[in-house]
């Protein structure tokens, strides 16, 4: 492709020269005419493969670059990352240009390649036309090359710069359309709200643009004009000389046609430098994600986690989120001993949460440490003592896949084994619900992909789409993930029930009790019914240990728990009893 330019604009000289010489031999003319044919052929076929080439490599190395970027992510053991702004515009910069980058490198060197290829070969041409005008045409293209890369340093640093507008832009977006929020924002009427902010969004990023736009605009107006006087300048000199005799009709045209040769590939060239300068700034993105180091440190060599046979401690655990949150832990110590069951209560934001997802290493803590049988946390493989953990998460996941898939990611090693994934859905009481479905276990559970087994499946063409379960039906799917994991060291429980009906929580509570008998097991409820016989209570309060015993001392003591469960006891009685009583009597029939 990079010779074809220069070789019609030989092929057009001579054609010319031998016309224009009065004896135009008959079989040379047919030659030339035919290599011009041929060279158009050429000129008309090899964009199309060059373009191909182009796309399939562009696809091949996205593949690579983006699985590399997600095993990346993957690495990143703790939660800290995926709660940083500045992680997070940076991992949306590698999404977005990290798989798009090393195949627009590959094909701005092709590039850069074939237009000094062609720049050459014209410029050769320049040079046997009149050396001078060689030079000039050089000259004039300096400033365009230096220009054109400080504007490229400048646009990406601009794209950095309104990253976070187009994260919130992309999240209003999402909302907009999103089946979960589609409720709240049609019943409180916040659509034209929050399509007024996502405007907000995409006209600053828009302005921001514009500016980087109109400031490219003014600085290639000025290098543009520079080129076209040198042309201008090198062109008048060529007519003169074919004025004088010093220069054929075929020169002037071999002059024209290598000018813009020259200057088409010194633009080519900087406009290939450019794209390629700007996709390596943007590069840098992908390669700081690549190259982010662990966000949880992982010991060389760490130490095994076996199972527990003393327990888990936690010694005077501070935590907080970040150095700019408050306290989320204040020196907590705690055991949770082998076999034992705990259960952690206490009011919305006392830190229970925050306990569970120390336990699983989420977080580091701050100050003091999580041990296991004595073994620090840190010096674990957080992959290995995750092994050892069963747990059901109070913002638990609902998975858009079918019903065995969302059991199945509890133990991947059990996903194809129809009977194991039946068992754990009998244990969490969904079994009846998921084999009523209309595949049943293979049934597709989202509102948002239709069913694969039935793509042309549509609501509007009265078809089958994919099946949304109920909150409480949901929460059944979570707990049998867990049960699937089998008989785990350490049980969590994160508040298993929150969203079923008294009679199902009843059951799984019994269920629970069975399955947490003679293991370690911690379990977070407001329902205090459902923790009452745990082996040990321990009621957190503003991130402190503020009372720890069973049932009866803490009741006995007359703390927090005690009134709390005095509370949630006379919200029962009220109902069959309207003249309520003195809190002291609340508090002795609580017992
Ligand atoms: N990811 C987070 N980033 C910053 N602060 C957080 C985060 N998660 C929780 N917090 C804060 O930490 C404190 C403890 O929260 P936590 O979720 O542990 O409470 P909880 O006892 O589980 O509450 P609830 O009963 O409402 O579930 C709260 O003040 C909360 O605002």
């Amino acid at each position: 492709m990079a010779a074809l330019p220069v070789t019609i604009a030989w092929c057009t000289k001579l054609v010319l020269d031998e016309i224009g010489g009065g004896h135009p031999r008959p079989g040379v003319t047919a030659a030339l005419g035919a290599a011009l044919a041929g060279c158009g052929l050429l000129a008309a076929l090899g964009p199309q493969v060059v373009q191909y080439v182009r796309d399939e490599s562009g696809r091949r190395v996205g593949l690579v670059a983006q699985d590399r970027l997600f095993q990346a992510v993957e690495r990143f053991t703790g939660l800290a990352r995926f709660e940083d702004p500045a992680f997070l515009d940076r991992i949306r910069m590698a999404q977005q240009y990290g798989g798009a980058t090393p195949g627009m490198l590959v094909s701005a060197a092709l590039g850069a390649a074939r237009t000094v290829l062609t720049g050459a070969a014209f410029l050769v041409s320049l040079v046997t036309i009149n050396p001078w005008t060689a030079v000039l045409v050089i000259a004039a293209a300096a400033p365009s090359l230096a220009a054109e890369l400080w504007l490229s340093r400048r646009r990406a640093a601009m794209l950095w710069g309104i990253g976070p507008a187009e994260r919130r832009e992309f999240f209003f977006g999402q909302l907009l359309v999103d089946v979960r929020a589609a409720k709240e924002l049609r019943l409180f009427g916040v659509g034209g709200h929050l399509r007024g902010l996502l405007h907000a969004q995409r006209r600053a990023a828009n302005a921001e643009r514009s500016r980087t736009d109109r400031r490219e605009l003014r600085v290639q107006a000025a290098t543009g004009t520079i080129a076209a006087l040198a042309a201008g300048g090198g062109l008048l000199w060529v007519l003169l000389d074919a004025v004088n005799g010093t220069g054929g009709a075929g020169d002037v045209a071999l002059f024209v046609a290598a000018v813009a040769g020259v200057q088409a590939a010194v633009g080519g060239l900087v406009l290939e430098l450019v794209s390629a300068h700007q996709q390596v700034l943007l590069f840098g993105h992908y390669l700081a994600v690549l190259d982010a180091g662990p966000d949880l440190p992982v010991p060389d060599r760490p130490r095994r986690a076996g199972p527990p046979r003393r327990g888990i401690e936690l010694r005077d655990v501070w935590f907080r989120y970040s150095p700019g949150h408050p306290w989320a832990l204040r020196g907590v110590s705690l055991t949770i001993p082998y076999g034992a069951s705990v259960a952690l209560v206490g009011r919305n934001g006392a830190g229970k949460s925050t306990m569970v997802k120390l336990l699983c290493r989420m977080y580091d803590p701050e100050r003091g440490a999580v041990l296991w049988d004595g073994v620090d946390l840190r010096e674990i493989d957080p992959a290995e003592l995750r092994a050892r953990i069963g747990a059901v998460f109070q913002d638990y996941m609902e998975y858009d896949m079918t019903a065995a898939e969302n059991i199945g990611l509890g133990d991947l090693a059990a996903m194809g084994d129809r009977g194991r994934i039946e068992a754990a859905a009998r244990r969490a009481g969904a079994h009846g619900t998921v084999s009523g479905l209309p595949r049943g276990y293979d049934t597709m559970l989202s509102r948002i992909f239709a069913d694969p087994a039935d793509p042309a499946g549509s609501a509007e063409d009265g078809g089958a789409v994919g099946v949304h379960l109920s909150g409480g039906q949901w929460q059944r799917l979570a707990l049998a993930r867990a049960y699937l994991r089998g008989e785990r060291d350490l049980l969590i429980l994160d508040e298993p029930s929150s969203g079923l009906d008294a009679e199902a929580e009843h059951e799984i509570h019994q269920g629970l009790r069975e399955h947490r008998r003679g293991r370690t097991s911690v379990l977070i409820s407001h329902r205090l019914g459902a923790v009452r016989d745990a082996d040990r209570i321990v009621v957190l309060d503003g991130g402190q240990v503020a009372e720890r015993g069973t049932h009866a001392t803490l009741l006995a003591h007359g703390g927090i728990y005690a009134q709390l469960f005095a509370l949630q006891a006379e919200g029962y009685r009220q109902r069959d009893d309207p003249d309520a009583d003195t809190p002291g009597r609340r508090l002795s029939e609580a017992r």
